[in-house]
């Protein structure tokens, strides 16, 4: 086994999650990250920098959870930019998913949102994050309804997808600007695990075909239009904007 654990009970379940993800051929391939399993779930460790610490997808006692209860609701500029404060609970497909944070903000204020996750150690956070949300007494009935991943590029699963999610949701990595002692330690170790998004250019018209109702597009605000395009409006907040792309008025 790859992932590392002290629990014997847990095996089936991680040696699932090693083979739906591939985890085996990308272990070897990067000998420099390790991926433990402990009562907090499924965690992520740089070896060569261990003081940046690990990464992991909580949904019931991490930050999201924080946001939920203490954010600002639909008030909230990523609400506004899918359109949640017309009244509206869109159906959101998240095409560059990640560690599900954004996802999980839109879930919580009650829109569907189905995850794409290509890489195949984040997909395996995201997998274990949600499973364990599902169980939760206080969010796994909503989190059950709301938020499901599937595995795999976007480039291939826009293209043949058979959903019609109001809007399509994008926010491909982007070079950090500031100097690295000042990006998240978390931050560090995503960037170092995913590289950057080079091919994301693409994805916009994609997504522009698929959504019924608005492509948004999550950008640092330093960062030109994705696929130069012009934006119908958008949304600033203190380091990002949102470029939203409009098809059809939310109803
Ligand atoms: C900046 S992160 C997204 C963060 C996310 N919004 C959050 O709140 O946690 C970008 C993610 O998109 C994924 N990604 C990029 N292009 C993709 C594609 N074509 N299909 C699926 N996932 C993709 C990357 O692997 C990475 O995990």
């Amino acid at each position: 086994m790859i992932i590392h654990t002290p629990f014997a009970e847990n095996r089936p379940y991680l040696e699932r999650i090693e083979k739906q993800f591939a985890l085996q051929s990308w272990q070897q391939a990067n000998p420099n990250f390790r991926l433990t399993y402990d009562e907090a779930g499924l965690q992520l460790l740089k070896l060569d920098e261990p003081k940046l610490g690990g990464i992991r997808v909580d949904f019931v006692t991490g930050a999201s959870a924080h946001r939920r209860k203490f954010g600002g609701g639909k008030g909230q500029a990523i609400a506004k930019a899918v359109g949640l404060n017309k009244g509206a609970t869109p159906v959101v497909l998240d095409a560059t998913a990640g560690l599900g944070r954004d996802a999980f903000v839109l879930a919580a204020l009650g829109c569907e949102v189905i995850l794409h996750e290509r890489h195949p150690v984040v997909a395996a956070l995201l997998f274990d994050g949600l499973e364990r949300a599902y169980q939760d007494s206080e969010i796994g009935s909503w989190m059950q309804q709301n938020m499901r991943m599937i595995f795999g590029s976007s480039h291939e699963l826009l293209a043949q997808s058979e959903l019609n999610p109001d809007v399509v949701y994008l926010d491909p990595m982007f070079p950090h600007r500031e100097k690295s002692a000042q990006v998240k330690k978390e931050m560090r170790v995503f960037q170092s695990l995913v590289g950057g998004d080079a091919d994301a250019d693409a994805l916009l018209p994609f997504a522009y075909e698929l959504a019924t109702k608005r492509v948004v597009v999550k950008r640092p605000d330093y960062a030109p239009f994705l696929n130069e395009q012009k934006p119908s409006m958008q949304i600033e907040t203190k380091k990002n904007r949102f470029d939203v792309y409009v098809k059809a008025a939310m109803k």
